[in-house]
């Protein structure tokens, strides 16, 4: 753990074992900090915030650090890519492309810093002058999850960074080692001591410690839906501002006027990528009525062909899920699907490769007949599983799309502007794809509708999410009232 600028071991000593999900190898041995780690953090970012520069100091300044966090990145890509495929399993271009966009997302937070010189206002009081300035919340924890891990912290940390804020990062316990390393290049880059803290540990004890601690200002967190709600719970604590992104259920339509190889492909992409574990998965596909029964047909084709493997192969195309204990959870839905009377058209098991026994591995699955009322449609599987449901208009993939309590992105695959933009404009979900699915980066803001979360990350929202609003009113000539004679 990275706390006051120091490397450090957890204070009780413990560790923890790093698991390799394609093999079940040990990898690493991390830290495994609790409450009192955590502490020690806060504290850190605490004096760092209130004692420090780096909150008072040159906006650019701040920013050519950040910058240089981003270089670095650069400069250790492959390295970085290699340590996310041995930490998730997901495959080493996918990694390089995760690296890709962090050193961007860090490029990008850094030339935001110095950006808003905040903005004089009409005053309607004579001789007074208002203005309204940003400044940094303070300091800020920041919780990330398994899928993306360092994607999901870099999100975090280069806008709180930027800001001006200091921060105490606590990664997944079981993904940690590509956030270890950036922050050996946040000490290289020369970032000041206790402005930026890392602690390792699980959940229940060093996550909590961040999300209840009055001398947190801001708790940003990634990750289920139901940890979310317990966060919000504790943060309200000292009312501490939240950023919060959650789940999703994300709806792919598809109408019969659709480019059709592009929207079987990128359906695949949607639903299948990195194993499902993806926030913004397309799992739920409503397909319109005339072209169901060819669709779903070709998207089995293709979905059986689909190569699962070692992410340090380059032939393979998606590797294993996460942990044993994520494997199991996605067998249950499995099972909830097929006693909800969905029909299991293809998957629905583990692999029988011999290659594959010893990693966490499950096989694309599609259901078919699916229904808007079924769980296995409803809920977040966070998995290789798509639901497939059929709607016969517009207003109904729409009325379908919506009917889920989250909100975070979808996508609308048609060859008619009008129609696609008459869909776009009427699903709540924070991102909508037109004729494509996925893509995200620095420059467009990210975040959910409805439970799929508070607040936004990316683009200049994302920034904004670290700063306080100040207004500075000035009497330029001051006068006695006499309201109280
Ligand atoms: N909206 C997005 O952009 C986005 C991106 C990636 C992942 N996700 C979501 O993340 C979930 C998968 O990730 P996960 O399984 O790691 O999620 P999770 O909620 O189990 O864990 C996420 C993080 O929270 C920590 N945590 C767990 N309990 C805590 C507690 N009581 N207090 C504080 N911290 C606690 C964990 O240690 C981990 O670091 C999925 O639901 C996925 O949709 C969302
Ligand atoms: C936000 N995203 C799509 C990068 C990862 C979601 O799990």
């Amino acid at each position: 753990m990275y706390i006051n600028g120091e490397w450090v071991n957890a204070k009780s000593g413990k560790t923890r074992e790093i698991v390799n999900p394609y093999n079940q190898e040990v990898i690493a041995m991390a830290a495994e900090g609790n409450e009192q780690d955590a502490r020690a953090a806060i504290q850190a970012a605490r004096i760092a915030f209130d004692e420090g520069n780096w909150r008072t100091m040159p906006a650019s300044a701040r920013g050519e650090l950040v910058y240089q966090i981003g270089q670095l990145i650069r400069r250790d890509l492959q390295e970085l890519a290699e340590l996310e495929t041995w930490d998730t399993g997901k495959t080493v271009q996918e990694s390089r492309d995760d690296m890709a966009d962090i050193a961007n997302v860090f490029l990008y937070f850094a030339g935001l810093a110095d950006k808003d010189g905040g903005e004089v206002i009409q005053s309607p009081i004579p001789d007074s002058e208002s203005k309204v300035v940003r400044e940094p919340v303070g300091v800020c924890g920041q919780i990330t999850p398994w899928n993306y891990p360092l994607l999901q912290a870099a999100w975090k940390i280069a806008p709180a960074l930027a800001a001006g804020n200091t921060i105490v990062m606590k990664p997944s316990e079981i993904t940690p080692l590509t956030t270890v390393k950036v922050f050996k290049l946040i000490e290289e880059a020369g970032i000041p001591k206790g402005v930026a803290n890392l602690v390792l540990g699980a959940g229940a004890s060093a996550g909590a410690e961040l999300s209840v601690n009055r001398d947190v200002d801001l708790i940003s967190f990634t990750g289920g839906i139901e940890t979310g709600k317990t966060i919000m719970q504790a943060a309200s604590h000292n009312v501490k501002k939240i950023a919060l992104e959650l789940g999703g259920k994300n709806p792919n339509i598809v109408f019969a006027d659709a480019d059709f190889e592009t929207a079987v492909d990128q359906a695949l992409n949607a639903v299948f990528f990195h194993a499902g574990q993806v926030c913004s998965a397309g799992a739920r596909l409503l397909v319109e009525e005339g072209i169901h029964n060819e669709f779903v047909e070709t998207l089995i084709e293709r979905t059986k062909r689909i190569k699962l493997g070692n992410g340090f192969d380059e032939n393979s195309q998606s590797g294993p899920l996460i942990s044993a204990e994520h494997r199991t959870k996605v067998e249950q839905y499995v099972e909830i699907g097929k006693k909800e009377g969905a029909t299991l058209a293809v998957g629905g098991q583990r692999p029988d490769d011999p290659e594959l026994q010893n990693g966490f591995f499950y096989l694309p699955t599609i259901f078919t007949n699916c229904t808007n009322d079924m769980r296995i449609v409803q809920e977040e599987v966070f998995g290789p599983v798509l639901t497939v449901e059929t709607f016969q208009t517009k207003e109904e993939a729409v009325k379908l799309a919506n009917d889920t309590i989250y909100g975070l992105a979808g996508a609308v695959w048609t060859q008619d502007l009008d129609k696609a933009e008459f869909v776009a404009a009427r699903l709540r979900l924070g991102t909508v794809w037109i004729n494509d699915f996925h893509p995200y980066f620095a420059q467009a803001p990210w975040g959910g509708y409805k439970q799929s979360g508070i607040g936004r990350e990316l683009g200049h929202e994302g920034m904004e999410e670290y700063t306080e609003v100040k207004h500075i009113y000035r009497n330029k000539q001051p006068e006695p009232l006499h309201w109280f004679k």
